[in-house]
Order: structure tokens, then sequence, then C-alpha cells
């Protein structure tokens, strides 16, 4: 589903350049959890712009589906994302003047999916992440933990073949953050969705299948089995 081969990045100010991705392999197979573990300012955030296609690698490839996304350009790469990858993030980036529901139908509206399809695909997935009852309210009147059941519903109703979760649970108590991991979980197992959660926390990584860990830009070794539940 993802494949990152030989991946390496470094950004440049003027003459000095600084090498931030080493050399990067790995896989992430369909229907895989996947957590990239890694300390404040050891890449986390700049491979997850590469493999969201946001930014091109120096060096290297990234993989979805088959497509290799550096070589896309600019117009292409954008429908590319907008259909086959979705994002979670820690902010939620809800649209505070439209609806529950109108968040989560907003990626069809830009494929012209029409209203009466659009809302009961909406519907069914407020339905499948526990605020089915919630949709006509909006973003400010939910609570954190609701805010970013929304944004995963949001970010499945393209059916994409992957999902990128940037630090999902950072804006979230311990409590709502094991609900937001057990919501994620389900969706995993019992629909098959491919995620790679980005986080900092080995407690929500512990929680995925397998663990993908960064140290000052070197994928390491020992990258482990999680225990998966
Ligand atoms: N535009 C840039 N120009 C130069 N260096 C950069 C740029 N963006 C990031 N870096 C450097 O790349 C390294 C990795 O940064 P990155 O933001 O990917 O880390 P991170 O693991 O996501 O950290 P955090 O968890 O704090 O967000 C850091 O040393 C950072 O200073």
């Amino acid at each position: 589903m993802l494949a990152v081969e030989r991946l390496s990045h470094s950004f440049r100010n003027g003459a000095e350049e600084t090498a931030v991705l080493h050399d990067l392999n790995f896989r992430v197979e369909k229907g895989e959890m996947v957590a990239l573990l890694g300390s404040s300012g050891s890449g986390k955030s700049t491979l997850l712009n590469l493999m969201a296609g946001l930014m091109k690698p120096t060096q290297g490839s990234i993989l979805i589906a088959g497509h290799p996304i550096e070589k896309m350009n600019e117009n292409r790469l954008a429908e590319f994302r907008r259909t086959h990858i979705g994002f979670i993030f820690q902010s939620y980036e809800l649209i505070p003047h439209l609806t529950v529901r109108e968040n989560v139908e907003l990626p069809l509206v830009f494929q012209s999916v029409n209203a009466k399809d659009r809302k009961d695909r909406a519907m069914k997935l407020l339905h499948q992440v526990g605020i089915g009852e919630k949709s006509e309210l909006f973003p400010s009147q939910l609570s954190g933990g609701q805010q970013q059941r929304v944004s995963i519903a949001r970010s499945l109703i393209t059916n994409p073949a992957i999902v990128f979760a940037d630090e999902p649970t950072g804006n979230l108590d311990t409590k709502t953050e094991t609900e937001i991991i057990d919501l994620l979980i389900h969706l995993n197992r019992h629909s098959g969705i491919t995620f790679v959660i980005v986080t900092h926390e080995h407690e929500v990584a512990s929680r995925t299948q397998r663990i993908l860990q960064l140290r000052d830009g070197y994928m390491l070794e020992n990258s482990q089995e999680g225990a998966a539940g």
C-alpha cells in the first residue's frame, strides 16, 4: 500500500544544506496499522509531508497504491491526495461555520457527488464513529474527542487507500486519547483501513501492530512489533 524506497531529504538555506532524513526504506501493507514514533526533531513531520505529497524528496521514491507520488505534477498530486489519502490532524482542522455533517461531506463536494449520496455516506460514517446524533451541530459545540471523531469520519469519506494521522491525540486527555485510539483500532480491524499514526508517545505507538522508529532522521533497525490492542 505504501512503499518508501531509499528516501533521503535535505533542506537548503542559501549555501547551507541540512540533511534531515537518511536513506529510509520501509513498507506498510494494506490493512496494517503502523506507528511512526520519534522524538521532537527526529524528522516525523518531514517524512509525513513527503508521504502526503506536500513536498518532493531530495532523493528516493514514495509509492502509494503502486503510484510513485514524487513523479506527479502539482495537479495530478492534488487530485491523487483528494482521492487516495486521508488525513487526521492534531488540531482537527474542521471548518467552524459548517455543521458536523457538512464538514464530513466536504471532500465529496470536490468530487461532485450529489447531495443525497453525500449526506447518506456522511451519516453512515458519523454513526460508525459514534456521533451520529451530533450531525447538525457545529464543531464548537463538541468536545475535543468528538471533534476528532468528526475529523476521522471526514478522513474516511473518500474511501482512501491510506490514512495518515498526525499526533491525533496530541490535544486530548488520557481517557479520550484511549477512546480515539480504540476507535482507530476498531476501524482498522473491522473495515480494513490502513493507518500510519505519527506520534512521539510510546503509549500510543505500543497499541499499533508495528512501530517504525525514527531517530535523528534514521530509521532504527529494531523497529518492532507492537502490542496490537
Ligand atoms: N524548512 C526547513 N529548513 C531547514 N531545516 C528544517 C526545515 N524543516 C525542518 N527542519 C529540520 O529538520 C529536522 C526534523 O524536523 P521535523 O519537523 O521533521 O521533526 P519532528 O520529528 O516532526 O519534530 P516535532 O515532533 O517537534 O514536530 C529538525 O532538525 C528541523 O530543524
